[in-house]
C-alpha cells in the first residue's frame, strides 16, 4: 500500500447531468487514523463527495484518492480500502444477517472470514439475530447489518455517511462506542451528520460544507476557539433586577423572574467590564453561569456568514 493521506482530494467537481454545480471544487486532506467530521446543511453535497469516493458517482474533474488509489483508475485497490455505510440498504436481499455478510466477504475476496463475522455482530449486538433474515429486521437492526458489511473486509478507512439518522439513543450510543473502538484501532473514520453534538464529541477535525464548497475546515477545537465570540451568560439575582444598565440591555436574551441571559461577545463585552457594570446594581447576584459557544452556533453563524458573503 503506498504511504500517503487516508483520503486525498483536489479540485474535486462534480455537475450532474442536470447541469447542476453540486462539488465546486474541494480541497481535502484526511491523515491515516483521523476522525473527520464531514458537515453540512441538506443538499451541500455531503453524499455526492462519499458516493464519489466509493466509486457510486463520476466525478466531474478533480483528484479523489483513496491511499494513493484513484477511486475510478484504481477502483479496485481503492474499493478494497474503503468501507461505506449508506444511509440506507438500496435492497433488501433475500439473507439471513450471516449470509449476508458472508456474501459482502465474498465481494472482496475474503472466504473464510466468519472469525471477524461473528466478532463484528457480537460488538454490534447482533449475535442473537444472525439467522434472522433481514427482512425481518426492525430498522435500529438494518442499521446495525449496514454498519458490519461496510467492515466486513476491515477497511482502513469507514465512510458513514449519517448513519444514525432516526435511530434511538440507546442504539446511536452503542454505535458510537463501536465506531470509537474502530477507530481506536487506528483506522481513518470519516462521519457525516446532521446531529452536532455527535460531531462535537466524537470527531477530531471538522469541514462545513455548503453549496459545494468547504467553507471552514479546521481542528474543532480550533473551530470554537475561532468562533468563541458569543457566549451565554446566565445570572441570577437575589431579587428583580429591574432594567438592565445600557450597554446590557441591548444583549439581554432572555428574562425571568430573578434571572437574565444574556449573550455576550468576548470583545465588544469583556467579562471585567460586565461584572462592574452589574456590581452597580442594587440587587445582587447570586449565581452566575457562563456557556461556551456549542458547535451548533458556530455552524450557524458560519452558514450565515458564508450566505451574506455569497
Ligand atoms: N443524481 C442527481 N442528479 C441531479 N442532482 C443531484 C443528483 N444527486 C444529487 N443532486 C443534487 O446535488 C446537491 C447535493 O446533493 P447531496 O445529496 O450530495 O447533498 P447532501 O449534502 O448529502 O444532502 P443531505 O444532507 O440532504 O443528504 C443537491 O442539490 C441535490 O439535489
Amino acid at each position: 500500500m503506498p504511504e500517503a493521506t487516508a483520503v486525498h482530494i483536489r479540485s474535486l467537481r462534480k455537475t450532474y447531468g442536470t447541469g447542476f454545480l453540486a462539488l465546486a471544487g474541494i480541497d481535502l486532506d484526511v491523515a491515516p487514523g483521523e476522525f473527520f467530521g464531514l458537515l453540512g446543511p441538506n443538499g451541500a453535497g455531503k453524499s455526492t463527495l462519499i458516493n464519489i469516493l466509493s466509486g457510486v458517482v463520476h466525478r466531474s474533474s478533480g483528484v479523489a484518492e483513496v491511499f494513493g488509489y484513484d477511486v475510478e483508475r484504481q477502483y479496485r485497490q481503492s474499493r478494497q480500502l474503503l468501507g461505506v455505510v449508506p444511509q440506507e440498504l438500496a435492497y433488501d436481499p433475500f439473507f439471513t444477517v450471516r449470509e449476508f455478510l458472508r456474501w459482502q466477504s465474498g465481494y472482496f475476496g475474503l472466504r473464510r472470514n466468519d472469525d471477524w463475522i461473528d466478532e463484528l455482530m457480537a460488538e454490534l449486538d447482533l449475535t442473537d439475530k444472525a439467522d434472522t433474515n433481514l427482512r425481518a429486521l426492525s430498522g435500529g437492526m438494518k442499521r446495525r447489518v449496514l454498519i458490519a458489511q461496510a467492515l466486513v473486509h476491515q477497511p482502513p478507512v469507514v465512510v458513514l455517511d449519517e448513519p444514525t439518522a432516526g435511530v434511538d439513543v440507546e442504539l446511536r450510543q452503542s454505535l458510537w462506542r463501536f465506531v470509537r473502538r474502530y477507530n481506536s484501532l487506528g483506522h481513518t473514520v470519516i462521519l457525516t451528520t446532521h446531529y452536532l453534538e455527535e460531531a462535537e464529541e466524537l470527531c477530531e477535525r471538522i469541514a462545513i460544507l455548503q453549496h459545494g464548497q468547504i467553507i471552514a475546515l479546521d481542528r474543532k477545537e480550533r473551530l470554537l476557539a475561532k468562533n468563541r465570540r458569543k457566549r451565554t451568560l446566565t445570572l441570577e439575582f437575589d431579587r428583580d433586577p429591574g432594567e438592565l444598565p445600557s450597554g446590557l440591555n441591548e444583549v439581554l436574551l432572555g428574562a425571568n423572574g430573578n434571572t437574565r441571559v444574556l449573550q455576550v461577545d468576548e470583545v465588544l463585552h469583556p467579562m471585567s467590564e460586565v461584572l462592574h457594570i452589574l456590581q452597580g446594581l442594587p440587587a445582587q447576584i447570586i449565581d452566575l453561569h457562563l456557556q461556551e459557544p456549542r458547535l451548533e452556533e458556530v455552524f450557524t453563524d458560519l452558514l450565515q456568514e458564508a450566505r451574506s458573503h455569497g
